[in-house]
This record gives C-alpha cells, structure tokens and sequence, in this order.
C-alpha cells in the first residue's frame, strides 16, 4: 500500500469536516480530571487541596497556609471537577479528538496520572463512548464499507505483551518502511460489533489482571494501549477504484502510575520495575518536555518502548488528548502537582495530523502511470503560456548555478585554507630546523631548485635586492645542499628561514633522521622526529606527516611552493598597504614609506634584510644576550627541559620570555617589556648611531615567538591527559584561541577588536614601550592567525597590571620593575624618540605633525609635546593607529617590518576542523602543535 497525496488528498480532507475539524498543525489537547475524595481517603479524614473553579482552571487552595512556592492556579483546555461523569469528560473533551480516525485521521487518547487517581476509570469510559460513536457513525454511513479491527498491548518492564494472546513472549517493535513503528505480530481482531468490543476488553482487562495478581499488586504498573484501527472504502471520494482506502487508528493509552519509583518500590525486582515503569514515564516527560521547546534537535522517542510506539501520537501525524486524574487528596499534593507540570508540558506540544489515504499497489502503479502519461504530453506540446515557466525555469536554474559557485567557491576557500596550514605547519618545523642551524649551512629544501627564491637568496647582506627578506645569511645558494641530503626533511624546511648553523651538517642529519620519506610517498615514520622539541614537536611532526603523506613528496612542495609564493606576495602587499596607508596621512612626505611600493633604489639603502637580522641576532648585535643568556633567567628546569632537540646556542641568542610572576627577567621580557627595550637603549648608549639605539624589530618577533611557545609548553604539559582532561584544561586557562578562531572565524573580527581595545589599555596602564606598541601594532591587525599572539599579550600585560597594582615588583636583569621605573624608562623611551624625530622627519612634516596634533607652532618644545602625545589616549583606536604610523616611521618600521610576518613566522593558519578531524590526533594536540 502506499500513500497518495495531490488532489485527492484535498477531496478526503473536505470529508473531515464531518466529523472534526480535520488535521493539520495543532496543540495536543490537556484535559484535567479530578476524581472525588475515595471513601478510604474520607475515612482517613483527608483534606480535598483541589478545586476546578471554572472550566478551565483548576486551584490548590490550601496555598496561603501553606506558603507554597508552586503556582495556586493552572489552567488547560478543560478542567473536571469531581462530581463530573466521564461521560462529560468524553462529550465535551475527547470526544472530537477520538472520532478523528472514522476521517482518516489518526488519533491518542492517554491518561497520565497516579495511582488510584482515577485513569483505568476514565479510560474504560472513554473507550467504550468512542466506539460506541464509531459505531453510530458506521451505521449511518452505510454506502461506505468500513472496517475494524483492534488489538491491545501491554508494556511492563519494557517487554510488549500482547493483551488479546495467551502467548506471553514479549513482542518486538519494528521499523516497517511503510507504515513506520509497528509492534510484530500483535494480535489483530477484526471487530464484528459493539458486543464483540465489550468482549474483547474483557478479555484485556482479564489478561492484565493476571500479571497484577502474579504481582500481589492492586494498581496497575503496566501501561496499556488498547488500538482500533478504522479502513473505509473511498469510493465516492476517489472514483470507483475500491483498492483505495482511509485508514486510521485511535489509540487509547492507560500509563502505569506516575508515581516515582523510589516512593512505591525500592529494592531488586520491585527497583528494576519502577526504573522501568520509570524509563517509559520519564522518557514520556522528557520528550514532551522537548517537544514542548519546539522540534529543534534529537528527540528520544526510541529510548523507550512506550514512546517508541506512541511517536506518531507524540509529534507527529496524530492527533491527541492527554487527560491528566488526580486525586484532590492532600497527602498526594506533591503527586498532583507533578502530574500538573506534565499537562503543563503537554499543552504546548503540537501535533500535525493528516488524512491517511492509501491505495493497494495496484492502484498505485496506475496513478503514477497516469501521471506520467501526463507528464509526457505536456513535454511534448508545451502550452503557449509556457515561455513564463521557461523563464521561470531559467531563473531556478541560474539560482542554482548561483548556489552552486557559491558552493565551489567556498570549497576553493576550504581547501586553500588547508593548504595554507600545510604550509604554515612546514614553515614552522622549517623554523624550528632553523634553530638548529643558525649561522652557516643553508638547509634549501630540494623543492625550491629553480624557483626565484633560490636565485634571489644568494645576494649577500650588502647586496639587498626587493627579494631580500627571501635572502639565506650564509650568503650561500639555497639549493645546493638538500642535494647532497637524502630526500628525507624537505618538506620541513622553511624557504624563508633556510639559515645555517655552522654546526656540522651530520648532526643536522642525525637530528632529523627519523623521518624516512621514499619519492613514492611510502612515507614512514619510525619514531617522532629527532629534531622536534619534545613531545609537542613530535606531534607536530606527526601532524605534518599525516597531512602530507597522501601527497607525493614532489607534487605537494611543489604546489606549496606556489602557494607560498601567492600567500607571501599577498601578505607582502597588505603589510605594504596597510603601512602606506598609514603614512598617506602625509602626502608630502618623500620617503619611500610614502610610497605603494618600494624602489629597488630604496630597497638597497635597508642595511638590515630579515637574514641580516638574523645575523645581527646569531652574532653580536645585542650582546646582552650573548652575556646574559646563560646566566640570568633562562628558565632552565622549564623551556629546556621540555625542549631537548633545541641547540644550546640558540637558547642563548633569543632567550626565551617568561611572565612567570616570580621572574620577569631581563631575557624573559626583552621584547615586550617596555623597561626591556630601555635597557637595550642603554646598553647600546655607546653607538653613535641613533638608528642602533631602536630595538629590532627581530628581537620582538623572537620574544613573541618564545612567549607563544612557552605558552604551548605549558598547555601541553597540560594536555598529557586523557583527551577529554586535554581539552578541558586547555578551555580552562582560556588559551584555545586558534581553536576557537578557526571555529567560529565569523566572531573573530569582534574578538580582535575586544582583545585590542584590552591591550591598548593594558599598555597604557603598565607603561609598555612605545616602540614594543607600535611593533604589535603594526605587526597584528585581525589576522586570524594573530589570535595567539593577542592572547599571549594580554595575558603577560594582565599578569604584570595585576602586580603593579598590588605593589609587586617584577625582577628583571637584577633590576626591579615597578610601575615607577617602567615609567621612567617610558620616559627615556620618549626623549630617544623625541631625538628621532629630529632625524626622521623633515621640517615641513614636524610642522604638519604639529598641526594634526593641535600643537601651536610656535610653542616650546613642540617635539617633546608631541612625542608625549604620542600613544597616550588608550582609548581611542585613531589615535593608536597615528601613533603607530608615527613611532613607526621614527624607528624605521616599514624597512625592518617590510618583511610580512610570515617571514618572521609570526602567522599560523588556524586548523580547519575537518583536517584536524582527518589527522585523527587529539584536537588541542593538534592545534597547539599546529602552532609550530
Ligand atoms: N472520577 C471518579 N469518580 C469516582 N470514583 C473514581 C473516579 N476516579 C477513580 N475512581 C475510583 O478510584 C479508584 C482508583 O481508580 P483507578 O483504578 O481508575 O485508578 P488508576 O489511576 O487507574 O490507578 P492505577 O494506576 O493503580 O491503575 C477506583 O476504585 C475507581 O473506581
């Protein structure tokens, strides 16, 4: 049999109105019936707390003795006091709903209540009143042929148990393709009359008083649905094809006791029922609960046999009442009131009936001949008003071509997005290799033989060209030595940061040895690689394998080559841009800051290319270092610790940063601490040159990088645990923000905006380098890939706030930093760049920066007003951005920060959920190792 809809659905759906209002979306129907005072509850001088005080409303009356904190009045549908007969409760309650099925409709009637509040009762009453009416109307139907049948179940403990067999082996409940949840093999009896209904009813009533009595219960803990299914021939609806019919059933549903189980049963057998009767009621209660929500989200029906069979009468194509007994009794107030917040629940559920009509499969096979023949000739004589639903039809398509570029486009975005954190992941272990190669022996990956880097990255310190931020320090091509190595590391070599050590180059080797990748890319990786800091590094390196080995080696450098290229030349761009639109606020100014694009001519002046920094830093540019690195704070039993691959020399180049609250030390806070960078200033006093008193801008970005790291370090010490403690942990600190920005990207333009306004602040609070400003300023403008960094930031400046704020000092290089000295060195700090702007600006733009900032030209030492106006006003994101243009310029930001930051491997492309998902790692894991 199958369904049919159109027309004819139409036709049967007038025939509704004979007997109800018909289908359609509509609030399950509550009725309340409260049962008089039992002559036991009388005679144990019980208080009647309930009273229906009109016909919708029902009172607890004893509320202003008792005080209650529950609600006094409820109101539903319909309300029966308890001299009311059931048979009102039929007539002017479920009566309408009942007759439903002789339309084609399906139909529920449950009670749902406690024990001894009167269900059974009502229930024997309303069944008997509603086939009585079936009958009536059967019989004054006569030209139709009905039939029906009945069957009955009974569900105890979760087993099925059918009421009309002597077999008692529970049944099972069976998804039918067509006609949904069914119970197999229940009995069916096909009714002759009324007389035979009465019979069998009996004959459940007996069967379900066997299993009390075997109980010794007197209340029924069963619940029992009694099922009378209504076929009607419908011919004059749907011509004289006999094979199509109506078929509906009405359900009536006598629960077991609401009751909660730990009242009525406790121990053994008796728990286990009620933790049955229980799992039945209570999934009832929770899927009501939901539906009463709306149908958003999974709904439980098939936790529970119960709700399993009674879906359709839940939520969906059924229309139903729910009568709800209670007992007025006061000793059973708590009962009733939850029975109340039940029929609460009920009435906002919705049902959405329709009319069941069926056909035999071979009327079926001949309305859908039909159709098609239909079909056919309109395809082959298109009507003369067709050119509108071609037109229309052109339309639909071109939405769809529409939705469907969409759809590629966002596919293409997906998958660059992928590829781009490839490439992230290979710049980042490229960036760790380079630790463990600073000073001599170019690394070029075997990927890059031909391409402009190789060629361009030969050109020495003093030969920069526009590449030159591409450049290899030792002076010493690219290419030549990957070829000397096995094929085993190119993928993990950064392009941009292919410096040698001068160590030997075996030792390289033998740090990266434990990748084993074959040109076929059978890739095999026998251990975490040598080269990795740690177990972190390990699965980072795992991470990068497992992403790359479904690409042959040679094809993915390749394509990342390219890609590289297009992600490095469009970051360039926008670093470029965004400087250039920051100094355009000076037309006049000459500079090649001014400019969209650097000259060759002035790309030659840059005495510093990011490789020379890199020189700067490996040798003797901040000899502090070099002195200091050793001796001072280098967190020894942390950073090194967890990071065994990680040459010595490097730790004492770029010291690692620690906000750890003990020890904010000279190293730790190098780049980021404003007091930090005075020190610089003066340990470098003795230069002639004011450019050498700037910090660089790479000793920024390493102390960035090791404040990030660090942080991963103690995340994952955190995230050693079970996956779930992981993650948690992770969540807890706050410290997910790739996780969080790669999963919710659209939030992450706010979230930039919120973090940059905190740090703002925090910078002005905690007196931060003007010079530190400027660099993050610049340098993190709502990448996504910034969010590490943001977090870091204020992490470090909300620790530093809180001690400034609480009297604490912070130990730095033996000195102490307080708010008082760091706001002495911001001063030094400000007389430097005050000295700067001498040199930087000519007069003409003084002039103009004098009048953009309000200062009278012919007042007294307008370079100092200004440069203290300069980052003062945390408040405003204007005067930030002017302030950074400015402290810009002064420290030559564009020609040190020409470089995007991915050439400082600042920029991480947060994972894409999916490619996390296909690494089959832990996801923090992931994310973190992502980072580097
Ligand atoms: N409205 C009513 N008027 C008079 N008597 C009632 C009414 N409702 C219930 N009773 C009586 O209360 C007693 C308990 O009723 P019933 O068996 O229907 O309760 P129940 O809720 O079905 O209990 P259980 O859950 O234990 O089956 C019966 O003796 C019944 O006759």
């Amino acid at each position: 049999m199958g369904a049919i809809g159109g027309e004819e659905l139409t036709k049967w759906e007038k025939m509704q109105g004979e007997v109800s209002s018909g289908g359609g979306e509509e609030k399950i129907l509550v009725l309340i019936r409260l049962r008089p005072l039992s002559e036991k509850e009388v005679a144990k001088n019980e208080v009647a707390d309930w009273e229906c005080i009109n016909e919708n409303t029902i009172l607890f009356r004893n509320s202003l003795q008792e005080r209650s904190m529950f609600p006094t009045a409820y109101t539903f549908d319909r309300v029966f006091g308890g001299d009311s007969q059931t048979r009102q409760v039929y007539e002017e309650g479920a009566k309408e709903i009942a007759l439903s099925v002789v339309g084609g409709i399906n139909s529920s009637i449950f009670a749902y209540g406690q024990t001894s509040s009167g269900k059974t009762y009502t229930m024997v009453g309303i069944t008997e009143y509603t086939v009585a009416d079936i009958y009536d109307y059967i019989h004054r139907h006569e030209e139709r042929a009905f039939v029906l049948k009945f069957c009955a179940m009974e569900i105890y403990n979760e087993a099925i148990r059918d009421l009309l067999s002597a077999d008692s082996t529970p049944l099972r409940v069976l998804d039918d393709p067509e006609k949904g949840t069914v119970v197999e093999k229940i009995t069916e009896e096909t009714l002759r009359d009324w007389a035979h209904l009465k019979e069998l009813l009996s004959i459940c009533e007996a069967q379900r008083r066997i299993g009390e009595t075997s109980l010794n219960e007197t209340s029924s803990r069963s619940h029992q649905i009694l099922r009378l299914t209504i076929e009607s021939s419908a011919r004059e609806f749907l011509g004289k094809d006999n094979s199509t019919k109506l078929s509906a059933s009405v359900n009536f549903v006598d629960l077991a006791g609401s009751e909660r189980a730990a009242q009525a049963l406790s121990v053994g057998a008796r728990l286990k029922e009620g933790c049955h009767i229980n799992r039945s009621l209570l999934t009832l209660s929770t899927v009501i609960r939901k539906l009463s929500k709306g149908r958003h989200g999974h709904v439980n029906y098939r936790d529970s046999k119960l709700t399993r069979i009674l879906q359709p009468c839940l939520g969906g194509n059924a229309r139903t009442a729910i009568i709800c007994t209670l007992s007025p009794a006061r000793s059973h107030v708590d009962q009733s009131r939850n029975t109340l917040l039940f029929a609460t629940c009920a009435k906002e559920v919705s049902t959405n009936a329709k009319v069941n009509v069926v056909m035999s499969d071979k009327a079926l096979v001949k309305h859908l001949q039909k159709e098609l023949a239909r079909l056919e000739s309109e395809l082959r004589t298109p009507a003369p008003s067709s050119t509108s639903d071609y037109a229309a039809l052109l339309r639909k398509k071109d939405l769809q071509i529409e939705k469907l570029e969409k759809e590629l486009r966002e596919q293409t975005k997906q998958r660059e997005l992928a590829e781009s954190r490839v490439q992230d992941l290979l710049l980042m272990v490229g960036n760790d290799e380079d630790s463990t190669e600073w000073g001599g022996i170019s690394n070029r990956p075997k990927w890059q033989e031909g391409n402009k880097w190789e060629d361009e990255c030969s050109v020495s310190d003093s030969s920069v060209t526009d590449d030159s931020h591409y450049q290899d320090i030792g002076g010493r091509k690219m290419g030549n030595s990957v070829n000397s190595r096995p094929s085993k590391i190119e993928f993990f070599n950064n392009p941009l940061t292919g410096r040698g050590t001068g160590e030997d180059p075996n030792e390289i080797c033998r740090e990266v040895r434990c990748i084993e990748m074959d040109e076929s890319g059978a890739d095999k990786i026998s251990e975490p690689l040598a080269f990795s800091t740690g177990n972190a590094e390990g699965m980072h390196s795992n991470v990068a394998i497992d992403e790359l080995e479904s690409t042959p080696p040679r094809q993915v450098t390749e394509t990342q080559s390219s890609m590289t290229n297009g992600i490095l030349e469009e970051r360039h761009q926008d670093v470029q841009m965004t400087i250039g639109s920051l100094v355009s606020r000076y037309p006049e100014d000459p500079s090649p800051w001014a400019q969209g694009n650097m000259s060759r001519c002035e790309s030659q002046k840059l005495n510093r290319s990011w490789s020379c920094r890199a020189t700067l830093m490996a040798g003797s540019s901040f000899p502090d270092f070099e002195t200091t690195g050793d001796s001072q704070n280098t967190p020894i039993e942390g950073f090194e610790k967890s990071f065994p691959g990680r040459p010595e020399g490097f730790q004492r180049m770029v010291p690692p940063l620690n906000y750890d609250a003990a020890r904010l030390s000279r190293n730790d806070s190098q780049s980021s601490m404003g007091s930090a960078f005075v020190d610089e200033l003066k340990a470098q006093k003795n230069k002639n040159s004011t450019d050498e008193d700037i910090p660089s801008i790479d000793t920024f970005v390493a102390g960035l990088k090791e404040m990030a790291k660090l942080e991963y370090e103690k995340q994952l010490a955190n995230c050693q645990g079970e996956e779930s403690k992981a993650e948690k942990n992770v969540k807890d600190v706050g410290l997910d923000p790739m996780l969080d920005t790669a999963e919710s990207p659209a939030t992450w333009n706010i979230e930039f905006g919120i973090k940059r306004k905190a740090i703002l602040e925090l910078w002005q609070s905690c007196n931060i380098s003007l010079v530190h400003r400027t660099y993050f300023f610049l340098l993190f403008k709502g990448d996504p890939t910034d969010s590490i960094y943001m977090e870091v930031e204020m992490r470090r400046l909300s620790f530093l706030k809180e001690a400034f704020s609480q009297g604490n000092h912070a130990v730095q290089g033996g000195q102490t930093l307080t708010l008082v000295s760091s706001l002495k060195a911001l001063r030094r700090e400000r007389d430097m760049l005050c000295r700067l702007m001498q040199k930087r600006f000519s007069e003409a733009e003084r002039n103009r920066l004098y009048q953009m900032w309000g200062i009278g030209l012919g007042s007294k030492r307008r370079r100092f007003q200004l440069v203290n106006r300069l980052w003062s006003n945390a408040h405003d994101i204007n005067h930030a951005t002017q302030s950074a243009s400015i402290v810009g310029k002064l420290i030559r930001f564009r020609e040190q920060g020409e470089a995007p930051k991915e050439m400082f491997g600042l920029s991480f492309v947060p994972a894409a959920p999916a490619s996390r998902r296909s690494l089959g790692r832990k996801r923090n894991n992931d994310h973190w190792a992502s980072l580097w």
